[in-house]
Order: structure tokens, then C-alpha cells, then sequence
């Protein structure tokens, strides 16, 4: 099935607005091109709220929340509100400060998203537990109890990555042991599994599948490149080779458990 799921992006090359942050930008860009969408990176406000509109997915991203990426953000997220163009809001550093959670938290609140996401700690962040964070790095896991109970409050997909991924939308939860652990050391790897899930959703495919198809693809792409033995520079490359090899079915993809 997730085998469909790259075909049919690489085939739809759906265009997918980024409104993200400075770090993970280039990596999204890469992830998004290899797997044959098509990115566009604009947070300026006179335009976000054109480009969103002829977007096939926005993506919401609150990596460095710097105040015209958060204007432009409301600018795509009001000129898509009540469309059925998908959006994905990564809760990067939820937890980090009161500010940014308090905004995730408004956000939320104001629009539907297809999809949320986050590393655990965020995750656990928004749920309201303690959550264990260093910078925008993560280490706690999120209970499924939480991740099921946020996706019925939003009525949402949610995803928490770690060493585990585990999602759940309103009546369904899943799970995939995570990575390669060369994955941590790849600044924006979260943040660009995020960009392969918002692919899926923009070229049709119905949330809860789209988050198994991009976790499994992030494990086995990840897998693949660190058994070409490198360290974290040329695995960065070679991580891009492999998710480019799932286009043409060249990448056995594991599936994820849960309910169907
Ligand atoms: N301990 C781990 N072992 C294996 N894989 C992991 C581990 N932790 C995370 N991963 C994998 O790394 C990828 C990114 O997840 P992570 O939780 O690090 O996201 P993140 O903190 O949002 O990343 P970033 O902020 O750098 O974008 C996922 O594919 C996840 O499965
Ligand atoms: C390191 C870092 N700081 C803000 S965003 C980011 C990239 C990973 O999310």
C-alpha cells in the first residue's frame, strides 16, 4: 500500500507551500523534490495568502517564529480556511516557552489542520504533561491515550515521532519502531517527515494512511542510509537517495501496526 502512496505522489507532483523555519527549509525543499512534489518556501505576507490558495498543501511549521513568518502563516491559514486544500501544522518547541506554546495552542483553536505533528516531548507538550526538552529536541514519549484524545479535540490526524512513531486520528491508533537513530543528527528530519506527510494528504491519500506511508518511508530510507555506512553529512545525501528510490517501488516500505 505505502508503495502506492510515493507512486501517486511522484505522479500528482503536488505543489506544497511551506511556511516553515529557517533550519529545516532546505531539507524540506530536498525531501519534497526527491519524492517528485514540488516545493515553494513564502512566509511574506502581501503573498502568503495567494500562494497558499494555489497550493495543493500548506504547511505550517513553528520552528523560529520570528513575527512576519507568524503574519504570513495567518495570512495562508485564513486564505485556505474552509477549502479543502490539506494543512499540516508541526508543533516544533511547544513546551519550549509560554509564547510559542500559547500561539500552537491559538492556532489550533482558530483552524481545522488535516494533520498535526510534532516530536513526542511536543506532543506531550500540547497534551498538557511534562515533557522533556533540550532546544526544539525531545526525549519523552507521548502516551497513546493523549496522542487519541488530542486528535478527537481537534479532530485531526496526530503524529508523535521518537524512537517510536505513533499517530492516531479520532477512531483509529498507530505505531512503527522509528528510524535509524542517524535520523537524530539530521537537523529538520522531523520537520521534513512532515513535508513526505503532507505529499501524501496532497495527492489525495486519507490522513491515518498518509501517516503510515511517511513514517515507514522516513524508517526504511533512513535504514538504507545509514547501511551504506556513513556519517552524518554524506548520510544526509544518501538518506535523500533512498527516498528518491521509493518513487520507482525500489525501497521496501514496512508497514505500521494498529487498528485499520
Ligand atoms: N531514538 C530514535 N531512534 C530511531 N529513530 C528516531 C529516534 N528518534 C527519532 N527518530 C526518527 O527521526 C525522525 C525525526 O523524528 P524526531 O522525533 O527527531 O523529530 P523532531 O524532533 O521534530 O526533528 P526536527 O526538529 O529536527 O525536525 C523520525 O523519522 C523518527 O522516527
Ligand atoms: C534547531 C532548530 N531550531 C529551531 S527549528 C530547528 C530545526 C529543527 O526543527
Amino acid at each position: 500500500m505505502s508503495r502506492s502512496v510515493w507512486a501517486r505522489v511522484a505522479e500528482v507532483r503536488p505543489l506544497l507551500h511551506h511556511l516553515t523555519n529557517r533550519v529545516a527549509a532546505p531539507l524540506q525543499a530536498e525531501v519534497a523534490l526527491a519524492l517528485g512534489a514540488c516545493p515553494v518556501m513564502t512566509c511574506w505576507p502581501p503573498e502568503a495568502g495567494s500562494v497558499a490558495r494555489g497550493a495543493d498543501g500548506v504547511l505550517v511549521n513553528a520552528g523560529t517564529p520570528e513575527t512576519e513568518a507568524q503574519a504570513g502563516q495567518d495570512e495562508a491559514l485564513a486564505a485556505t480556511e474552509g477549502t479543502e486544500i490539506p494543512r499540516l501544522l508541526d508543533l516544533v518547541g511547544c513546551g519550549l516557552s509560554l509564547p510559542r506554546t500559547e500561539r500552537l495552542r491559538t492556532l489550533l483553536a482558530r483552524h481545522r489542520f488535516a494533520c498535526v505533528k510534532g516530536n513526542g516531548a511536543e506532543v506531550a507538550a500540547l497534551a498538557g504533561r511534562p515533557a522533556l526538552l533540550r532546544g526544539v529536541e525531545g526525549t519523552t514519549e507521548v502516551r497513546e491515550e493523549d496522542l487519541a484524545d488530542l486528535a478527537r479535540k481537534h479532530r485531526t490526524l496526530v503524529l508523535a515521532t521518537g524512537g517510536t512513531d505513533r499517530f492516531a486520528d479520532p477512531f483509529h491508533t498507530g505505531r512503527l519502531a522509528g528510524g535509524h537513530e542517524a535520523l537524530r543528527s539530521l537537523p529538520g528530519s522531523g520537520c521534513a517527515l512532515g513535508t513526505a506527510l503532507l505529499a501524501a494528504l496532497a495527492a489525495g491519500v486519507e490522513p491515518f494512511e498518509a501517516a503510515g506511508a511517511a513514517v515507514g518511508l522516513f524508517a526504511a530510507a533512513s535504514t538504507r542510509a545509514a547501511s551504506r555506512g556513513c556519517g552524518p553529512g554524506s548520510f544526509r545525501v544518501a538518506f535523500l537517495d533512498a527516498l528518491g528510490e521509493a518513487r520507482t517501488g525500489g525501497l521496501p516500505l514496512p508497514e505500521a501496526e494498529g487498528t485499520p
